[in-house]
């Protein structure tokens, strides 16, 4: 959809003479995990090439988490790796590359962009900016990128991912989601965006045992309530309602939205039931900041067996899509339908990339 900025008629003009037309929408291509790795690291670099093809996205990190002293050996690093292998990143490969730029205010924001386009922007997919404030910093990048798209003679744009990561940013979140059709999706922030907030967590992402909701105190039978009594407290997420406005505002304008970074890497088991979290409520994949949280993105943001296995069978029970069925005691019509058909579609994006999924979810149908 339009931002209110340029008129339906301009929206899909390229914004520099030669540059790539842009796209009407943006292509459903699997990122259960975007892997985050620095460049400038030796050890980390050495294991990229290996990465390719059992990694949805590796996104060379040129911004927080690298060095100030090494930004330059990150951005040159990051070219280096894509040049010397080429079955990672573009249209047709199996692991997209992405990078994640440093902010639009920082020194060194202009040279990572142009830098990157002009020597690998062929195989860059998607740059990943943070700290985004309002549709002002997309339209920036947009215009950047179309003027070196069109210098590097380059076919496809390269498409623009948002961080979310301060309260203005949130506040504006629909606005910057439909600021161009180069937008490919959103990322949650935690860490900037609890500072910027001035939330009192020290926590990257993941949840809080200080936000809780309690149990009401029993009362007696005088009616008087028993504050001392033990009682069960629930811990509540406190990243639900930003994703949940990330998820709505993607949804809206046709992009995808993603959960962040678990910053608490040895435990595994709080960072599926987070990334879990975010897979129910409409995300399409994570951040994986260490190669042990690629396995466990992957395995939240595929659809289990059993989801593919009953969304096939309501698909084959309601015949022409309309009307209202039974299956198993339950009511199906037209829009739990629907609600199958995410889950069906989205296990045939992953088995098009995923021989072991698709071995799998192929034995569904066997068994049907
Ligand atoms: C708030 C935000 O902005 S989040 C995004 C920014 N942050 C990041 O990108 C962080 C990326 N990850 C990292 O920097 C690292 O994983 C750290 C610092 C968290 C942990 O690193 P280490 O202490 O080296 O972890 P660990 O010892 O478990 O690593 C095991 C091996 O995996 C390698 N490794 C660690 N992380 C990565 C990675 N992201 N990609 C590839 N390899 C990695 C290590 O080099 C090490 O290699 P080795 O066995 O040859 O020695
Ligand atoms: C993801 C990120 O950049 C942050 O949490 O600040
Ligand atoms: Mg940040």
């Amino acid at each position: 959809m339009p931002s209110a900025s340029r008129p339906a008629k301009d929206f899909f003009r390229p914004l520099a003479v030669g540059a790539p037309q842009p796209l009407h929408e943006v292509p459903a291509r699997p990122s259960r995990a975007i892997h985050f790795f620095d460049p400038s690291n030796q050890k980390m670099a050495a294991k990229i090439p290996a990465m390719v093809g059992s990694v949805d996205v590796l996104l060379g990190n040129l911004e927080d988490a690298v060095k100030a002293d090494n930004k330059e050996a990150a951005r040159q690093g990051l070219v280096d790796i894509a040049q010397a292998t080429p079955e990672l990143g573009g249209p047709d490969s199996k692991t997209q590359l992405w990078t994640r730029v440093n902010a639009l205010d920082s020194p060194w924001a202009l040279d990572d962009l142009t830098t990157l386009v002009t020597e690998i922007g062929d195989r860059l997919d998607v740059v990943m900016v943070p700290k985004v404030q309002g549709a002002e910093d997309i339209h920036y990048v947009d215009r950047l990128l179309a003027q070196l798209e069109a210098k590097a003679g380059l076919q496809r744009p390269i498409l623009v991912h948002a961080i979310l990561e301060t309260a203005r940013g949130v506040a504006n979140v629909e606005e910057i989601c439909g600021a161009s059709p180069r937008m490919q999706g959103l990322s949650l922030g935690p860490a900037d965006l609890a500072a910027d907030r001035r939330m009192k967590t020290t926590r990257v992402g993941g949840g809080h045992p200080g936000y809780l909701v309690r149990q009401d105190p029993p009362v007696n039978d005088l009616g008087v309530s028993d504050h001392e009594a033990p009682r069960s407290t629930y811990q509540q997420d406190l990243w639900h309602y930003t994703i949940a406005r990330m998820v709505d505002a993607c949804a809206m304008h046709g992009i995808y939205p993603y959960y962040g970074p678990f910053g608490d890497i040895t435990d595994v088991v709080a960072c599926e039931d987070q990334f879990r979290n975010a897979f129910l409520l409409g995300c399409v994949g994570t951040w994986s900041l260490h190669p042990k949280q690629i396995a466990i993105a992957n395995r939240v943001f595929s659809p289990s067996v059993e989801d593919v296995r009953h969304a096939r069978r309501v698909k084959a029970a309601m015949g022409d899509g309309t009307g209202a069925v039974m299956l198993d005691g339950k009511m199906e019509d037209d829009a739990s339908l629907k609600q199958c058909l995410v889950m069906v579609e989205l296990a045939e994006q992953l088995a098009a990339i995923d021989p072991e999924l698709k071995e799998q979810y192929d034995a569904i149908e066997l068994e049907a």
